[in-house]
């Protein structure tokens, strides 16, 4: 439990569906640590989204634990949660979107300014933007931007306070081969300067450069 930036022993989580209980997650041991690359595949409904959704803190296990530096995240109060949410990971879900009555810079901005509002947001917002090649529609609303364009706004905001890890759910489904290119290689910078990434994906040419691939499999994982 020392060094991980997440850990996890022997988490699981079951739901409830007419009537009868199943398990989503299944005891599954997983650790990840600083820079690392690590994609999880697997087939639709093999509980891919919820192992994610329980590494950042959005459910509860039914049993086991995640440890954030060592710490199990159920022993966290309330403030300890949101810092963990807004500066030690990214998470960009499968499908959250962004605030429809802010501009696409504001929107990447939001993390930071949830702290302060300092012009410096701005700076590394636009900077962000750039990289990702969409500074042009900064000042747009995001009902006027694609699929594409929306997951990048959504990308940039997740890593606007330099997290340790970014979790990404399925950044490049649906997108044309231009822009998952050009999403992966924002990625691959953002991990070569030190931030973990954790992706899961069903999309197996972008499955490069990877120090490791994990397989979701009826809710257990296999490396
Ligand atoms: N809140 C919930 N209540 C009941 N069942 C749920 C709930 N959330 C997810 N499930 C079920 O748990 C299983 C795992 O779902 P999950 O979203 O984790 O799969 P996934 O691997 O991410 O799938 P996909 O690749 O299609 O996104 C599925 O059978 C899903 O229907």
């Amino acid at each position: 439990m020392g060094g991980h930036i997440i850990e996890t022993q022997k988490l699981s989580k079951d739901f409830v569906r007419g009537g009868r209980s199943f398990r989503a997650v299944n005891e599954i041991d997983f650790a990840i640590d600083e820079g690392e690359f690590v994609y999880i595949t697997g087939r639709s409904g093999s509980g891919k989204t919820t192992f994610l959704n329980l590494l950042a803190g959005l459910l509860e296990p039914s049993s086991g634990s995640v440890y954030i530096g060592g710490k199990d995240l159920k022993e966290f109060d309330d403030k300890q949660k949101s810092n963990y949410r807004n500066s030690y990971i990214g998470y960009v879900p499968q499908s959250l979107g962004t605030m429809p009555n802010l501009t696409v810079l504001e929107n990447v901005m939001l993390p930071m300014s949830l702290y302060n509002n300092s012009k410096e947001g701005v700076g590394r917002a636009s900077a962000l933007l750039d990289k990702m090649g969409i500074l042009n529609l900064k000042d747009e609303f995001p009902k006027s931007l694609s699929g594409g364009e929306l997951k990048r706004v959504l990308l940039a905001r997740a890593i606007m306070n330099s997290p340790k890890i970014l979790i990404a759910d399925e950044p490049t489904s649906d997108l044309d081969k231009t822009t998952t290119d050009g999403i992966m290689s924002v990625l691959k910078d953002i991990n070569s300067s030190g931030t973990a990434l954790l992706i899961v994906t069903h999309e197996n040419d972008i499955l490069v450069h990877s120090d490791c691939i994990y397989n979701m499999d009826d809710g257990r994982l296999v490396k």
